[in-house]
């Protein structure tokens, strides 16, 4: 009798996976963010990555980071990831779920997070970890109970043929 499979993915691989999939949806050349929110008993809720809102076209609006005027970067355009998965959510409260997402979230995600009632984040990147806004996330998160914690990288390498 052959037994179980052993190479299977753990949850968190899972979870993470389809979070930075949902990320190569994005059109950002500098940065692309994939979410994805998933139930206390692990299922997939919802998924997003950061974008530009619907019908504002991906070829006219700016995706400079730079720019004497605001309004020609796309800073102020830019719905992010995590933002977007909440807002996916059609099927009522995310009160005690978790949210995989591939950057750590900024001040505004967090608060849209901590409001919508997820109860922890598992980030993988914390590369703006010295900024004010996500300075901000953290105490937030903190004071409202929110748990996060650093994705462990496992080094697993998947392949799809697409
Ligand atoms: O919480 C966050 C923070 C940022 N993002 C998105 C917004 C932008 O599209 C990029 C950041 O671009 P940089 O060029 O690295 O400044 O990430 C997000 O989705 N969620
Ligand atoms: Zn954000």
């Amino acid at each position: 009798m052959s037994g179980k499979r052993q190479d299977y993915i753990s949850w968190d691989e899972y979870f993470m996976g389809v979070a930075i999939l949902s990320g190569r949806r994005s059109k950002d050349p500098n940065t692309q963010v994939g979410c994805c929110i998933v139930s206390a008993d692990n299922k997939i809720l919802s998924m997003g990555y950061n974008g530009l809102p619907r019908g504002c076209s991906d070829d006219e609006f700016p995706w400079e980071r730079e720019g004497e005027d605001p309004l020609k970067t796309k800073y102020v355009y830019t719905v992010h990831s995590e933002l977007n998965a909440i807002l996916n959510y059609s099927g009522g409260s995310l009160e005690g779920a978790k949210l995989y997402v591939s950057l750590f979230p900024c001040n505004e995600c967090a608060k849209a997070i901590i409001q919508s009632g997820i109860k922890e984040v598992i980030y993988d990147s914390d590369k703006y970890a010295d900024t004010t806004s996500v300075k901000a996330s953290k105490m937030m998160f903190d004071c409202a109970g929110v748990r996060y914690h650093q994705y462990h990288r496992t080094g697993r390498k998947v392949e799809i043929e697409l």
